[in-house]
């Protein structure tokens, strides 16, 4: 059973666990943007009344317990990062903390070794006759893209021999809080301003909100990454001001607009003309460094052959990603930073130990139990041993109108799947808390909340029949905080006295329950990690179908007492 892993012929054989069998039918839940925190108006968990998720709290130290999900715990830079599902499942899933792309980043942009790389030196040919166009999520956010390394990456870039720089900006308003993206954009004009002072010819082309334009995720609708095409290639848009600035305070001031809605807009000179649209020629850039909502883009902008949308003019460009997005399809085919090398993910160790795996989530959740979980791959380890299913989301309803969004369909399918015995491990990922949060709808994220009760209900009952175990988890705080709060936990007002909505995803720890009729009484969990995070899960997952985990994950959360 051979196999190359990190260089090495990698053994897949898992030692047998010495207490505990093998055998039994485990739920693997995980619940995005779940995280603990005190009971308050603004803890739409606490406020939904969520029986089956209060159940398991009762088990507490033994079978209930809280764990990190945020910061270095799960390898961004610092513990002031929230967590988000891309860290979150690579954690849950790989069983050991790599350092992600944020910090790669930021390593390579420090020690200047993006600039030597094979990436930047295959866009800095286009720097003499072409524009270097940046593309990407203009916020501090963390989770997708930082402010502070696109302000690096164009001072370094101009350094290196570019003499036109163009940014095509997408506004956030979710990672951070509505209405930052006129501070986000102020900033970037400062900086373009020194840029030009300089003698660089360095200004704002395009923009849009990032869920209408360019940032869907997993091809849920092809149309958002078409709007911004046509912004950022074609110079074409709904919208067109003589300033960034100007077009983004007068779009928010549409009725119900915000930071992640915001339609397309291009930057138009005096005689009405796009500034910075892209042509033969040019260097592209995509500067976020997380994959799922950018390397549908990613396609657009490298395949030759492509059938999404009709592009109109597919430009003869250099194009490189901050990262590359995907390994799989190594796309894109250049990149400025080596994304982390997840390999011996627990996936691939439990199919290779013959675990028959089931995986579902809806389309805007699904590539988190299934690529990220894999530790960014696409596909499956061995098609006959897994099922992979995806639940198609609704398209084109905010998921505040739609709250319940597709939480029971998905336990209906982890139902099927534990009661057909055909599967050893059925994974999924309920999405509502995450979702629903992030619109900063606090009525429709408690509905969310409870929908995914529910769901935890009808998956835990199906456990139940077949005498299985339950892990009941999340990947990161989100529904649990709708307050922006200051140091001392009090909510932050606005300048009108309302408290100001948090969309982003929080600090707060996540919970894990485990449970169910298959699990030995005297399984518990141990009282020696109290640090412990999310990616003890994949040893404490391991262990309970009867494996040992392999020595360099991190130490499983349970012990088997007499
Ligand atoms: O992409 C998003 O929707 C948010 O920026 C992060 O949410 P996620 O990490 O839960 O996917
Ligand atoms: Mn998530
Ligand atoms: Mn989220």
């Amino acid at each position: 059973m051979g196999s190359r892993a990190g260089g090495e012929i990698n053994n897949w054989k898992l030692a047998d666990h010495p207490k505990l069998p093998k055998g039994k039918t485990i739920a693997v839940v995980v619940l995005d943007g779940w995280g603990e925190a005190p009971p308050n108006q603004y803890n739409c968990i606490h406020v939904a009344g969520t029986p089956t998720m209060d159940s398991f709290k009762k088990g507490a130290p033994k079978r209930w317990r809280l764990i990190k999900a945020h910061g270095t715990a799960v390898g961004l830079p610092g513990d002031d990062d929230m967590g988000n599902s891309e860290v979150g499942h690579n954690a849950l899933g790989a069983g050991r903390i790599y350092a992600q792309g944020a910090k790669l980043v930021d390593l390579a942009l420090a020690s200047g070794k993006i600039y030597e790389g094979d990436g930047f030196k295959y866009i800095r040919e286009c720097f003499e006759n072409g524009t270097l166009h940046l593309i990407g999520l203009l916020s501090d956010g963390g989770v997708h893209s930082r402010l502070d390394q696109l302000e690096l990456f164009m001072k370094g870039a101009s350094e290196h021999g570019a003499k036109r720089i163009r940014v095509h900006i997408l506004t956030d308003g979710r990672d951070v809080l509505d209405g930052t993206s006129i501070g986000f954009t102020e900033t970037l004009e400062k900086d373009l301003a020194q840029l030009r002072e300089k003698g660089i010819d360095a200004k704002i082309a395009s923009g849009g909100g990032r869920m209408y334009v360019t940032m869907d995720r997993y091809e849920n609708d092809w149309n958002v990454v078409k709007r911004g095409w046509d912004a950022q290639v074609l110079g074409e848009a709904p919208h067109k001001f003589k300033s960034a600035l100007e077009a983004v305070k007068k779009l928010r001031e549409e009725p119900n607009a915000n930071d992640q809605y915001l339609p397309p807009f291009v930057i138009v000179d005096e005689n009405g003309n796009p500034v910075g649209p892209i042509k033969d020629g040019d260097a592209v850039v995509t500067f976020n460094f997380r994959a799922d909502r950018i390397v549908m883009l990613a396609k657009a902008l490298e395949y030759e052959n492509f059938d999404k949308f009709d592009r109109v003019r597919f430009p003869k460009i250099r194009y490189a990603g901050m990262l590359q997005y995907d390994g799989e399809l190594k796309l894109p085919s250049h990149f400025l930073v080596s994304p982390p090398e997840i390999e011996r993910t627990s996936g691939e160790y439990l199919v290779h130990n013959g675990i028959r795996t089931f995986a579902c989530s809806e389309t805007v959740k699904f590539g988190h139990v299934t690529f990220f979980w894999n530790g960014n791959r696409s596909g499956y380890f061995n098609p006959e041993m897994e099922k992979y299913v995806e639940v198609p989301s609704d398209i084109g309803i905010p998921f505040n109108v739609q709250p319940n969004m597709k939480a029971l369909e998905i336990a209906e399918k982890a139902k099927e799947a534990i009661l057909s015995g055909k599967f050893h491990q059925v994974r999924v990922n309920l999405a509502n808390g995450d979702m629903v949060g992030h619109t900063g709808d606090i009525k429709a994220t408690i509905v969310g909340c409870k929908a995914v009760d529910e769901a935890v209900r009808i998956i835990v009952d199906a456990i139940e029949q077949v005498g299985g175990i339950y892990v009941i988890t999340a990947d990161h705080g989100n529904a649990e905080d709708m307050a922006k709060r200051d140091k001392s936990g009090k909510p932050l007002l606005d300048k009108n006295g309302n408290v100001q909505i948090l969309t982003s995803h929080t600090l707060n720890p996540v919970p894990i329950a485990i449970g169910g009729p298959g699990l030995a009484p005297s399984v518990r969990f141990r009282g020696d990690l109290p640090n412990a995070g999310l990616a003890n899960v994949a040893a404490t997952v391991m262990n309970l179908h009867g494996f040992q985990a392999p020595n360099d994950y991190e130490p499983t959360l349970i012990e088997v007492v007499e």
